[in-house]
């Protein structure tokens, strides 16, 4: 079958909506229709995103359901509290595309979560998107739901790091979710375009920031939600970002103390068999470990698992980009299953490195 789908992208002038135009502008069915922006509207795209040569001179519009309506997608690449409020005067247009929502607004499940880490009314739960994700103990995959969904929430970039990383594990019962800690070097652009005075080029370069110590990130609920879907039934996380001095990546060390009567011998067979299928998520050999230069650009996370025996903990290791797999990577392989499209559709594996 071959079928062109038409998006607009929210939001163009972003990190976030830049990198989905990146991919979209390779992927072989995606017509890219109107681009909208919020203080850049009325200057071209080649103003703010000069490596995207097939857009230089689009116009950026106003952000509005109108700007954004008669398309078969829309991309919501804004800031939190934003996207629900345009997805609901889409609603009210008429219009029915399907919508990604590349923020947080429509990530949790739990109302009580979400007012609790983000201090505003809960705006619904849409299908997350990340296909990866394990649902119950069966077997079964987030994909399996993403198949045919209208609306699609997708993952926070440090979720998926995390996640995807811990959940061979908990799915596997090997771990005691309730005993995780997680540490993770994270790039810059991660926060987007926006000045932030602890982002400055002078307080950053050469330095490693600690941010949103002591469990209060947003991402910490969204981590259990994930992990419960996996199979755990309580999970708690310590859960510490550092800012490094990248542009892009994650890399994510999490940990968890071994579940009573395991043979940590089962560790490599579970974390590599739990990926084997995945055409995105790889186990690295034994020895090797991820590294952010490796998932530079590519919608690739590279895991690896070890066993710290004096510890008695499970230790992963898990790289992504944050742009790609973390984001927009991740929002085009959940559109691909949404649209019936082969998953893997326009989408780069392997990354740029050194
Ligand atoms: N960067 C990342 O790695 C990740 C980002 N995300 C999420 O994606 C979303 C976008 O992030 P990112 O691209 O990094 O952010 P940026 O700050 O880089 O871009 C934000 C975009 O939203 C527009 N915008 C700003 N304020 C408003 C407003 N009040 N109403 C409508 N539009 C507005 C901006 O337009 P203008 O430039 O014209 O002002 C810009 O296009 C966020 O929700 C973020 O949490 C999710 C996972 C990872
Ligand atoms: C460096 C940095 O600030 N990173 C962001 C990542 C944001 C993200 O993943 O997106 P959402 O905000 O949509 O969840 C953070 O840790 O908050």
């Amino acid at each position: 079958m071959h079928m062109t789908f038409s998006v607009a992208v929210a939001g163009a002038s972003g990190y976030a909506g830049g990198e989905v135009l990146r991919l979209l502008l390779d992927h072989p069915q995606a017509r890219i229709g109107t681009l909208t922006a919020h203080s850049s509207a009325g200057t071209p795209l080649g103003a703010h995103h000069p490596h995207l040569l097939d857009l230089a001179d689009r116009v950026l519009e106003p952000t509005t359901a109108q700007a954004l309506a008669g398309h078969d997608v829309v991309v919501l690449a804004l800031p939190h509290g934003a996207s629900g409020r345009v997805a609901a005067e889409l609603e009210a247009l008429g219009e029915d595309p399907v919508v990604l929502d590349l923020g947080a607004d429509h990530r949790l499940v739990d109302a009580a979560d979400w007012e609790a880490y983000y201090g505003s009314p809960h705006a619904g739960t849409w299908t997350y998107g990340l296909p990866e994700l394990a649902v119950g103990a069966g077997g079964g995959r987030q994909r399996e739901r993403l198949a045919g969904a209208r609306r699609i929430a997708v993952p926070g970039c440090n979720v998926t790091a995390v996640t995807l990383g811990l959940q061979p594990g908990v799915a596997a019962g090997l771990l005691d979710t309730t005993d995780l800690v997680a540490v993770l070097a994270v790039g810059y652009s991660g926060a987007g375009k926006a000045l932030k005075p602890h982002l400055l080029a002078s307080e950053a370069l050469g330095a490693a920031v600690p941010y949103a110590v002591g469990g209060t990130h947003r991402h910490v609920p969204e981590i259990a939600q994930n992990l419960r879907s996996a199979g755990a039934s309580e999970v708690r996380t310590s859960f510490t970002p550092v800012l490094v001095p990248l542009s892009r990546g994650i890399l994510a060390t999490a940990t968890a103390r071994l579940a009573p009567d395991v043979d940590p011998a089962v560790l490599r067979e579970t974390w590599t068999a739990a990926y084997a299928d995945e055409p995105f998520v790889h186990v690295l050999p034994e020895g090797a470990w991820p590294t952010t230069a490796s998932t530079a650009g590519a919608n690739t996370a590279l895991v690896q698992v070890a066993y710290d025996a004096r510890a008695r903990r499970v230790v992963t290791v898990t790289a992504i980009d944050n742009l790609v797999k973390g984001t927009a990577g991740g929002a085009v392989q959940s559109l691909n299953l949404a649209l019936g499209l082969p998953e893997t559709l326009g989408l780069p594996r392997n990354g740029v490195a050194p």
